[in-house]
């Protein structure tokens, strides 16, 4: 039974205590399936708060970062229980504030305790090496060091793993954190910030500021103290941030957009192909950076495949990410679905030819939620803008190809460069997949979603500023190299 109240308003976590934003200033956060439900009140925060939170992490750096990996580590696994614990009640949050199916939400905030639990034992590994110098009565290694406060600034898709993923590498190789979340997921954010400061996280160690992003973000990627910048969102804002950063000599990682290529290839198994096709372009409303949009089908097998998936897409039900029912929910928010719809009309407008959906999702029970039909084109041509530009939506683009050759073409046909899938049974094919593939997640009988927190994680090409997060390559941003030399 969860204890998740709607409507109850929510405050910015500053140096270990809940504080409203100076101005006072609260927003509604919506729920996107019931557009008269409130699901709570953030704050509508100022650079004056955003400051506060800066001084307040960078006061906590000073002793945050002389505590053993070991002993911050113990912090993380604290908040991995308290987390594991209050699991139903965010993963509700999160529903709710960005329209997830349940089951998605509960397994994205579960995937979130296994992440704070994966970086909580990186405290104990080594972090450095000893290299022989030339001088034999010299010592010389390596070693690293935290970068001092680091800003956290993270999109809505993801609202519990993201963040995490890169708060709790941060913390452990040393720095102290300000998030700030997107303001359409607020509350899920206030839910786990809840479970640090119950985790008993010192005071300042880890901050909370919660506002519009042309404010908040912006001010965070410009704040003199702040080290280094983590971002994940749009290729438009990213570009903002990390010049911001750059101008200052800060460092910065951006993850930004994808537009992910499935191959189905002529010996491919249709009916998995179709499974994985459906999953990793629609679950999720397709609000996935990862999610397919771009399916690319031999010829042979084009008119099988597409009627099978055409078969399949017209059992989808839409509805209530809280009721067991719906398998997709609506778009996060009005904004998003108006994009989507923006889309699906452009594609016919240069001449795609719809197949499935393209309509605004109406009947009983999906009045008052921004629902899309899941759709899809076919005759897509790479010039198009639903072949080229993220629609970030339910929307799956039929391309037809006469070679596994033709269809790596196609696939690199992009700006983007995130996460790619090939359905195929020829080990050939996949070694020239895996080989020519300009992206940087390809999978092979899998779908283009499905990021594994163990595993370095990023984009080529306009995806991505070309570090990677998570796993052990997370260490490599969220700390800075010092080679030491020692002669006695
Ligand atoms: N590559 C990845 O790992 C990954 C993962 C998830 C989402 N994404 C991308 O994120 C996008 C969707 O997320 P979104 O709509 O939240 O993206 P967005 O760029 O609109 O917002 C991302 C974050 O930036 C903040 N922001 C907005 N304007 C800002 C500014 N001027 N300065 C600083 N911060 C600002 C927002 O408040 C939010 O917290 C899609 O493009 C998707 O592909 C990428
Ligand atoms: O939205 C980007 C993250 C994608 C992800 O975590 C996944 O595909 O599992």
């Amino acid at each position: 039974m969860t204890t998740f109240q709607i409507e109850q308003t929510y405050s910015n976590y500053i140096n270990g205590e809940w504080v409203k934003a100076t101005s006072g200033e609260t927003e509604p956060s919506i729920n996107p399936a019931n557009r008269k439900e409130v699901v709570g009140y953030v704050p509508t925060s100022g650079v004056e708060d955003l400051n506060r939170a800066v001084a307040a992490a960078k006061e906590a750096a000073k002793d945050w970062r002389r505590l053993s990996g070991a002993e911050r580590g113990n912090y993380l696994f604290q908040a991995a229980n308290v987390l594991e614990r209050r699991a139903d009640e965010v993963a509700e949050a999160m529903t709710r504030e960005m329209g997830k199916t349940l089951p998605e939400a509960k397994g994205e905030t579960l995937r979130g305790v296994a992440i704070l639990r994966y970086y909580a034992g990186e405290g104990m590994r080594k972090t450095g090496d000893v290299i022989p110098s030339t001088d034999s009565e010299a010592l010389m290694f390596t070693t690293r060091v935290p970068l001092g406060v680091v800003g956290v600034i993270a999109p809505w898709n993801f609202p519990v793993a993201i963040p995490i993923w890169k708060t709790a590498p941060a913390l452990i190789y040393g720095n102290t954190v300000v998030l700030k979340p997107a303001q359409e997921t607020a509350v899920t954010a206030a839910k786990v910030m809840e479970c640090f400061e119950e985790a008993g996280i010192p005071a300042g160690v880890l901050n909370l500021v919660c506002g519009r992003g042309s404010v908040i973000g912006s001010a965070l990627a410009e704040h003199p103290d702040v080290g280094g910048i983590t971002f994940t969102g749009s290729n438009e804002v990213g570009k903002r941030v990390g010049g911001a950063a750059l101008a200052r000599g800060a460092k910065y990682q951006l993850e930004m957009g994808g537009k992910n290529p499935i191959i189905i290839a002529a010996d491919a198994d249709l009916d998995l192909a179709v499974e994985a096709t459906i999953s990793g372009g629609l679950k999720s409303t397709g609000q996935k950076c990862t999610a397919t949009s771009k399916v690319i089908i031999e010829r042979k097998v084009y008119d099988a495949f597409k009627e099978k998936l055409l078969s399949q897409i017209q059992e989808i039900r839409l509805g209530d990410g809280m009721s067991s029912g719906s398998w997709m929910g609506p778009c996060a928010s009005e904004g998003q679905l108006n994009t989507v719809l923006s889309y699906i009309q452009k594609g016919q407008d240069e001449g795609a030819v719809l197949l499935a959906g393209g309509k605004r999702g109406d009947g009983p029970g999906l009045e008052e939620g921004f629902y899309v039909q899941p759709t899809v084109f076919e005759g897509v041509e790479s010039h198009m803008s639903i072949a080229r530009e993220e629609i970030f939506g339910p929307v799956l683009a039929l391309i037809a190809v006469d070679s596994l050759e033709e269809a790596i073409e196609a696939a690199n046909d992009s700006d983007y460069g995130l996460s790619a899938s090939i359905y195929t049974q020829n080990v050939g094919a996949m070694l020239s997949f895996i080989r020519d593939m300009d992206a940087g997640l390809v999978r092979i009988n899998a779908e283009t979603a499905g990021v594994e927190l163990q595993a370095p994680f990023g984009g080529m090409k306009m995806s991505s500023s070309h570090s990677r997060e998570q796993g052990q390559a997370a260490i490599e941003f969220f700390t800075a190299i010092k080679t030491v030399f020692v002669k006695s």
